[in-house]
C-alpha cells in the first residue's frame, strides 16, 4: 500500500482524474473491453467531472459501481444517479453503465439477474474505493449481516448487506472481486479517514474491511 499525501484537495481530485485516464489508457491498448468500479458517496464527484471530460474509447469501457444502496435511480442517496449524472456523460456518455439495482422488494429477489449481466464485464480491471471513518469500503461495513459472505474466499460476485442504523439495504462488490482488480486505488479525506486507514492497517478485515483491499492499492489522501 502506497500513500500520496496531496496539499489540496483540487489537485487531489484532478491527479487522480489524470491516473485514472492513464490506467484506462494502458488497458486499453491490451484489453477490447476494459472495467472500472467505482465508489458513490460523497467523495469522488471532482473526480467523475475531470474523468468524463478525457478523451478516451469510452465505448470500450464498462462501469459499474462499487456498491449501490437499495433505492431506485431517481431516490437523493442513489449511487448510480451520481455515478450517471457526473461520470456516464460527456465525453463518456458512451461507456456501459452495469446498474446494481432492479425495481424489486428486496435484492435477493433479482440478484441472479443483476449478477448474470455482469459476466460479460468481470473482472474489473480498475477499482476506485472510498472509505468511511469506520473502515467500511464499498459497502463492506464492519458489524453487517452480509460482511462474512462478502469477505469469503469464494464470494459471489454481488452481496447484499444490511446494517442496523443504515437507511438502506446495500449490494456490494465482494471483497474478493474488488480486491482482485489489476488497478486499485482508494481516495479519501480528511484526518479522521487517515487515522482510520492507519489503524486498520493492524486489524483483520472482519474488523477493517478496507483492510480487504489494501494490498498493492494506492492510497490519495488530502486534508480535505
Ligand atoms: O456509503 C458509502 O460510503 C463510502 C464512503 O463515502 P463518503 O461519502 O465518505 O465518501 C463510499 O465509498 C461507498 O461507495 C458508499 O456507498
Amino acid at each position: 500500500m502506497k500513500i500520496i499525501e496531496y496539499p489540496d484537495t483540487d489537485i487531489m481530485m484532478m491527479d487522480v482524474a489524470n491516473v485514472l485516464a492513464e490506467d484506462l489508457s494502458e488497458a486499453l491498448h491490451t484489453k477490447d473491453r476494459v472495467t472500472l468500479a467505482v465508489p458513490g458517496g460523497t467523495t469522488p464527484g471532482p473526480v467523475f467531472d475531470a474523468l468524463s471530460a478525457v478523451d478516451l474509447p469510452w465505448e470500450r469501457v464498462d462501469v459499474m459501481l462499487t456498491d449501490e444502496r437499495w433505492v431506485p435511480e431517481d431516490h437523493e442517496r442513489s449511487n448510480t444517479a451520481l455515478v450517471k449524472a457526473r461520470l456516464v456523460t460527456n465525453r463518456a456518455v458512451g461507456a456501459r453503465f452495469f446498474p446494481f439495482f432492479a425495481p424489486a422488494e428486496k435484492p435477493e429477489d433479482v440478484l441472479a439477474d443483476i449478477e448474470a449481466a455482469l459476466i460479460g464485464a468481470m473482472p474489473v480491471d480498475i477499482a476506485v474505493l472510498g472509505m468511511g471513518a469506520d473502515m467500511h469500503t464499498a459497502s463492506l461495513f464492519p458489524d453487517s449481516d452480509g460482511l462474512e459472505a462478502a469477505l469469503a474466499a469464494d464470494a459471489p460476485v454481488l452481496v447484499p448487506v444490511r446494517k442496523a442504523g443504515l437507511p438502506d439495504v446495500r449490494v456490494t462488490l465482494s471483497a474478493r472481486v474488488l480486491d482482485g482488480a489489476m488497478r486499485k486505488h482508494v481516495l479519501i479525506k480528511g484526518d479522521d479517514k487517515k487515522e482510520a486507514l492507519v489503524q486498520a492497517r493492524g486489524l483483520s478485515p472482519r474488523e477493517a474491511p478496507i483492510k480487504a483491499v489494501l494490498d498493492g492499492a494506492q492510497i490519495h489522501w488530502s486534508k480535505g
